[in-house]
C-alpha cells in the first residue's frame, strides 16, 4: 500500500536515481494498453477520456500502444491547457503519429459513440475537490454506457487514499458539501501504478497493480522526495515552523550549541537551550541566535526536572542529551525527565542509555551510533540489510523511532525501514552527531517522527557531502550547519 503523498516522494526519488517521470509515464501507458488488450480484441473501439494532467498523459501513451484498435483520444480541455511538459510531449507525439485526437471544452459537446472500451484518464492523484465540468458529464456518460470502463491509476472522482469522493475530508463515500451528490467514474477495472492504493480495495472493481519501473531503491533509500512538503508555508507566522528546546551541556558546551544552531538552520523558528548556569554564557557566546536558559549549578541533575519540564512545555520538540555527560546526576535527570515528559523528543548521546528501561509517554527519536545502539541493548551486523532488520526489531522492542548512524544510516519506527546513503567519512569528526540531532529536532516539529528521522539523516549527510566537496577531510561540524539550508530545500 502506498499513499498519494508517499507516491509523490518515491516518484521524485526515482527521478534522482535516473528514472525520470517521462519514463514512468511510458510504462504506465503501456500497462493501460495491456489491460485494454486483455479486455477486447484488435479492431474494437476504444474511447480514451483524458484530463489535462499526467493521468491524461498516461492515456496519450496508451493510445500509441494500441495500434490495431479503433482509438479516439478525447482531451477534456484545450491542448494549450495541458499542464505538464511530459503530457504535452506525449500529446504532440499523437499528432505526429496521426493518431486521431479531439478536444472538448464544453460538456454540452460531449457524446460517446458507443465504444467497446472506455479508458478513464481524466483525473488521478492530482485531483482537488469534486469533479468539475466537463469531467463531471464525461464521468456520467461513461457510467451510463455499456462499455467496459478501465480507470487509469484511480477512478476519476475517487480519492486514492480514502476510497471516498474527492474533495470530501470524510472520505466516507458520502456526497460532497456543495449539495449535489459526488459524481465518480464507476470503473470495472483499475490499472494502478507501482503499488496498491489504500482507497481502491473497497471499490467494486478489479484492480491490477502495474510495475512501472520505479526501482525498489526509490522507496528503500532516502532521497529528495523525502523533503517534499517540509518547506515553509508562505503564510506562516513566527513559531509555526517549529520551536525546539535543546537540553544538554555541562561537561561539554559546544554540543548543545551545535544542536541548537543546526535546528535553526534546518528550519526551526525558535530554538532554546537549557544548560547549566555555569556554562550558559559560554553556550550563548557561540551564537546570538540562541535563547539560553540557565539551570542552577554546573551540571544538569534530577533537581532540574521540574524546570526542564516547564521549559519543554512551550516547545514542539525537545532534543535531549547533547553535551549532557555521563555523570550519575545527568543520567538520573534524563531518566526522570523522560518518565514525566509526554511530548516528542530526539534523544542523543549520554541520554540514550536510559531509553530501554524508562517508562515514558513521550514519543522518542533515538539517534545512536552503532556503539551506543549496543549500549542500549540493541544488536548490529556488518551486512546493511541484516543491520536494518535488527534496527527494525529493536525499534519495535523499545517502542520508539531509531536512527542508527553509520556509513549507511538505518531508520525505523518498528514498522517501516528506510536507509540513508548520504554522508561521507569526513563526517566522523566530532560534533556531526549533535548537528544531526538538531536537524532531526527541527524536522520533528513539522512532520511525523519517522519522516523527520529519515529526512534529517538525508539532509545532514547532504550537508556533509557539500562540505566535503569543498573542504575534504578538513570539514568540521559547523561547516555542515552552514550547508543545511541548501540541503533542506525541497525543490
Ligand atoms: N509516480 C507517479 O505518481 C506517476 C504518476 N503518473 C500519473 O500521473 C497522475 C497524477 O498526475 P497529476 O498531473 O499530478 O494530476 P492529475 O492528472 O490527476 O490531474 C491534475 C489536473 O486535473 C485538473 N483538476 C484537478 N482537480 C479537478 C477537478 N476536481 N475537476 C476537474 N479537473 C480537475 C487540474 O487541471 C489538474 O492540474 C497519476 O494519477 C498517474 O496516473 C504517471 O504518469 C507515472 C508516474
Ligand atoms: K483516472
Amino acid at each position: 500500500m502506498i499513499t498519494s503523498e508517499r507516491m509523490a516522494a518515491v516518484d521524485a526519488n526515482a527521478a534522482a536515481l535516473g528514472v525520470p517521470r517521462k519514463q514512468l509515464m511510458e510504462s504506465s501507458g503501456n500497462a493501460v494498453a495491456r489491460e485494454v488488450r486483455a479486455l477486447a480484441d484488435p479492431g474494437a473501439s476504444v474511447e480514451l477520456l483524458c484530463g489535462r494532467g499526467n493521468n491524461g498523459g498516461d492515456a496519450f501513451v496508451a493510445a500509441r500502444f494500441l495500434s490495431g484498435y479503433d482509438v479516439t483520444v478525447r482531451l477534456l480541455g484545450r491542448p494549450e491547457s495541458i499542464r505538464t511538459e511530459i503530457a504535452r510531449e506525449n500529446w504532440a507525439a499523437l499528432g505526429a503519429a496521426e493518431i486521431p485526437t479531439e478536444s472538448v471544452t464544453d460538456a454540452a459537446d460531449l457524446a460517446l459513440d458507443d465504444p467497446d472500451v472506455i479508458v478513464d484518464a481524466m483525473l488521478g492523484t492530482g485531483v482537488a475537490g469534486a469533479l468539475r465540468e466537463p469531467e463531471r458529464t464525461a464521468a456520467r456518460l461513461a457510467n451510463e454506457s455499456d462499455a467496459a470502463v478501465v480507470a487509469v491509476d484511480v477512478p476519476s472522482g475517487i480519492d486514492a487514499d480514502t476510497g471516498g469522493p474527492t474533495g470530501s475530508s470524510a472520505g466516507s463515500g458520502e456526497p460532497t458539501g456543495s449539495g449535489g451528490s459526488a459524481v465518480r467514474v464507476e470503473a470495472d477495472r483499475v490499472v494502478t501504478f507501482h503499488d496498491e492504493k489504500p482507497g481502491l480495495a473497497a471499490l467494486d472493481a478489479d484492480v491490477t497493480v502495474a510495475d512501472i519501473g520505479i526501482p525498489a531503491a526509490a522507496e528503500r533509500f532516502t532521497g529528495p522526495g523525502d523533503l517534499l512538503g517540509l518547506g515553509r508555508d508562505p503564510d506562516s507566522h513566527k513559531g509555526e515552523n517549529g520551536e525546539v528546546l535543546v537540553i544538554g551541556g555541562g561537561p561539554y558546551t559546544g554540543a548543545p550549541a551545535l544542536s541548537a544552531r543546526s535546528a535553526l538552520r534546518a528550519g526551526a523558528d525558535l530554538v532554546r537551550v537549557a544548560c547549566p548556569e555555569a556554562v550558559a554564557e559560554t553556550v550563548q557566546g557561540y551564537s546570538a541566535d540562541l535563547i539560553v536558559r540557565g539551570l542552577s549549578g554546573d551540571r544538569i541533575g534530577p533537581e532540574h526536572v521540574d524546570r526542564a519540564l516547564e521549559l519543554a512545555a512551550g516547545n514542539d520538540v525537545v532534543v535531549l542529551g547533547p553535551g549532557l555527560g555521563d555523570g550519575d546526576g545527568a543520567t538520573e535527570f534524563a531518566r526522570e525527565f523522560l518518565s514525566r515528559y509526554a511530548g516528542r523528543a530526539v534523544v542523543d548521546a549520554d541520554a540514550l542509555r536510559v531509553v530501554p528501561e524508562v517508562d515514558t509517554d513521550a514519543e522518542l527519536i533515538c539517534t545512536p551510533h552503532q556503539g551506543e545502539l549496543v549500549g542500549m541493548g540493541g544488536e548490529t551486523a556488518d551486512d546493511p540489510e541484516e543491520r536494518a532488520a535488527l534496527v527494525r526489531s529493536f525499534a519495535d522492542e523499545v517502542g520508539h523511532t531509531l536512527l542508527v548512524k553509520g556509513a549507511v544510516d538505518a531508520v525505523s519506527d518498528g514498522d517501516a525501514v528506510r536507509l540513508n546513503r548520504t554522508g561521507n567519512p569526513g563526517m566522523t569528526v566530532g560534533g556531526t552527531g549533535d548537528v544531526l540531532a538538531g536537524a532531526v529536532g527541527a524536522l520533528a516539529a513539522v512532520t511525523d517522527a519517522f519522516h523527520a528521522a529519515a529526512a534529517g539523516a538525508y539532509v545532514n549527510g547532504l550537508a556533509g557531502d557539500a562540505a566535503a566537496a569543498e573542504l575534504g577531510n578538513g570539514l568540521v561540524a559547523t561547516d555542515l550547519i552552514d550547508r543545511l539550508p541548501e540541503a533542506t530545500r525541497d525543490e
